[in-house]
């Protein structure tokens, strides 16, 4: 067969035409398509996720009837949220891809109709009309993580998919929060209610300069081709879920909201109604630094008044997660609810476990246990029916990050999973957990349901261990410590942890930060309102309170090292097991911590940590250090009562160091 040159001849007639009849390739049906068009769109079985058909439906024509009215409906609202209040009225919105026009059903809302007062004659001429008003807004509602995969590889640079299928994206000039830039509408309301002033995470703003925000980022969301938008919900607790939508430009923002929250059925969908609470996120527009009191160019702001949020000049997902968590932190102590930045597990037997930490501590690496039901690694609700989480998914942190150790996590990195400023290899799309060129913050954000023994839904009885996370990089407070009530809420209230800043060049001071209720950053009333709730729910259902140090051991940084943690996972099963409940205690000096002398699984001298640092008079010297700094960073504190129990208050001042 082999021509004269060495190359396979070319076949130049059929095989059928081969009078043998035995390689016939031929023998699928053809095609059920004439054109190209046709036969692409054969590829495609159509759905209706978003607004699907009642099963059952009488018939099929009422069912198509209230499938367009609540289309209908459904676009009216989008339009509604949409709106610019100046021009008063909401944009032109029709949904679908404007990259598939033709396929997408034409089906425009009318612009909202105006509510309140009316300024123009209506059929009056009017130079108020602007090219906006002549355009379609293109809504890409609560599509699925493969669409928006799609919409991120085909539209925005920097995303890729990885070797094990998640989705690489790049967060921007911002690669963590920007607390600095948070602000907070101070209506009369607000000023009575939340926490204002030093140490505060409330910075004010008025509403006319929210207003000037909401309508920068409203015309920057509507000159553009399309839009996301995600309906969801947050809090498990059914009685006291909450609707929120989410309008972002983009694919990476829309996927990461739609990990975090809670994904609505599609029945739920179908009854969203009007969102309690929606975000504009406009992140690649910058606020305008003219505007009063702006700072930056960043701003990112809430009006409690309005329930809406403005996000302008980040780009990095994690403000939305952590705004709706301020919320929350309103919401729900109103309702006599107590929210909570902590982690949350329960064993077999429904033993509940609370993880509190500031960032970086391993509430999500702990409360991720394969030996536990995980209820949330981040953010829950304490009400009289127990606990509940307020998300739908888990942010993991991914540095260094191993399959070894954190199997779970590692496991959850799949097609689905949105991975934030990590660095891959250009041609297996082999993530390198190490490489922090982007940024140290790295991140995964994936559906609670990738961890394999999660508890759905997201709710348990009222826990039975209080675990207060510090990784403490002085190396001074011991592994593990048994907590009286008023210690609880002395290191509850002081929220410390200490890490390194800039790991860089040499040996750096650990920078302790303290953080009332290990969340300073979200809580939204006085951190006294927060404390009071725990130390009343912890004594009605009797939980006992531990503090763990995930941080340094054998010297402080630079001299010692980071706990190992299979050290503190046996820590943590000690715990949760009663273990440490009967050990013996011995108490530490400055501090006055009940320590064990004993954890099955740990070396017994790492327990106390003077045992573990070679020169004595140093650790002395730290430890005294770092007391100085818990005391003073109390003094603020010191004036005021917690709960309507004086004696409790006097027991929590006095719960701190002594020295
Ligand atoms: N002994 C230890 N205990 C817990 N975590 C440890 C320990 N040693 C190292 N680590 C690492 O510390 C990090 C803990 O981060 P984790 O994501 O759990 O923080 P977090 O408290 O959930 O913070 P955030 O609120 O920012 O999400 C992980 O990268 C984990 O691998
Ligand atoms: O909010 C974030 O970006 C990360 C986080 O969970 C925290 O800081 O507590
Ligand atoms: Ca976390
Ligand atoms: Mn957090």
């Amino acid at each position: 067969m082999a021509a004269p040159n060495g190359l396979a001849r070319i076949e130049t007639h059929g095989r059928k035409k081969h009078e043998n009849g035995v390689c016939h390739d031929d023998s699928a049906a053809p095609v059920r398509a004439q054109t190209i068009d046709e036969l692409h769109s054969l590829q495609r079985k159509r759905s209706a996720p978003t607004t699907p058909i009642k099963d059952g439906a009488a018939s099929p024509f009422a069912a198509a009837l209230s499938e367009e009215e609540r289309h209908r409906q459904q676009l009216q609202s989008i339009s509604a949220s949409l709106a610019s209040l100046t021009r008063e009225t909401g944009p032109k919105v029709v949904k679908g891809d404007p990259a598939r026009k033709g396929e997408a059903a034409a089906k425009g809302a009318p612009p909202t109709p105006q509510k309140h007062h009316q300024h123009h004659h209506p059929a009056a001429p009017t130079i108020a009309v602007s090219d906006s008003s002549l355009k379609f807004t293109h809504v890409l509602y609560n599509l699925s993580p493969a669409e928006l995969y799609e919409q991120a590889i085909k539209y925005e640079k920097g995303s890729f998919i990885t070797s094990t299928g998640a989705l690489a994206t790049l967060s921007g000039a911002k690669t963590g929060r920007s607390p600095r830039d948070k602000r907070v509408v101070k209506d009369e309301a607000a000023a009575q209610e939340l926490w204002w002033g030093k140490g505060s995470p409330n910075i004010e703003m008025d509403e006319h300069t929210f207003l000037t925000n909401r309508e920068r980022a409203v015309d920057y969301l509507n000159s553009l081709d399309k839009v996301f938008v995600n309906d969801q919900f947050l809090n498990w607790d059914p009685e006291n879920r909450i609707k929120v939508r989410i309008i972002s430009a983009r694919a990476y923002h829309s996927l990461f909201m739609h990990n975090m929250c809670i994904r609505p059925t599609d029945e739920e969908l179908e009854s969203f109604g009007t969102p309690d609470f929606t975000i504009y996120n406009a992140g690649q527009f910058p606020c305008n630094r003219y505007t009063h009191y702006m700072t930056s160019s960043t701003s990112v702001d809430i009006n409690l008044a309005r329930r809406e949020m403005v996000i302008l000049g980040t780009q990095y997902a994690g403000e939305m997660k952590k705004g709706l968590f301020g919320v929350m932190h309103y919401l729900m102590p109103r309702r006599g609810i107590l929210s909570l930045h902590s982690g949350c597990n329960m064993g077999k037997d429904g033993d509940v476990a609370l993880f509190f930490g500031l960032s970086g501590t391993g509430k999500t690496t702990l409360s991720t246990d394969h030996n536990r039901l995980l209820i949330g690694d981040d953010e829950h609700c304490w009400s009289d029916n127990g606990v509940s989480n307020i998300e739908g998914g888990c942010y993991a942190k991914c540095i260094d990050l191993s399959q070894e150790k954190e199997p779970d996590i590692w496991n959850a990195i799949k097609f689905g999973t949105v991975l934030e400023n990590v660095v891959f290899d250009e041609h297996t799309r082999e993530v390198d957990y190490t490489d922090k060129s982007v940024t140290e913050n790295t991140r995964a954000a994936y559906p609670i349901e990738y961890i394999p023994n999660a508890k759905i839904p997201c709710v348990g009885p009222h826990p039975k261990n209080v675990i207060l996370l510090a990784c403490d990089a002085f190396g001074v407070l011991p592994p593990v410590s048994k907590l009286n009530l008023a210690q609880t809420m002395y290191h509850f209230i002081s929220g410390y942890t200490a890490l390194v800043a800039g790991t860089e060049d040499g040996i750096k001071e650990p920078q302790a930060t303290f953080s009332a209720c290990f969340g300073a950053a979200f809580i939204m009333l006085h951190p006294t309102k927060y404390a009071a709730m725990l130390a009343e729910k912890m004594q009605k259902y009797g939980a006992t309170g531990w503090l763990v140090n995930t941080g340094w051991s054998g010297g402080r940084y630079g001299v010692g090292k980071r706990i190992r943690l299979p050290y503190t996972r046996k820590i943590i099963d000690a715990i949760h097991s009663g273990e440490l409940l009967t050990a013996n205690y011995k108490k530490t000096e400055v501090f006055g911590l009940e320590i064990p002398t004993e954890i099955d699984g740990v070396p017994s001298e790492i327990l106390d940590p003077i045992n573990t640092w070679t020169d004595k008079a140093a650790y002395k010297e730290t430890l005294l250090r770092l007391a100085g700094l818990f005391k003073k960073n109390f003094e603020v504190f010191a004036s005021y009562k917690i709960g309507d129990d004086s004696s409790l208050t006097d027991e929590i001042l006095a719960a701190g160091p002594n020295f």
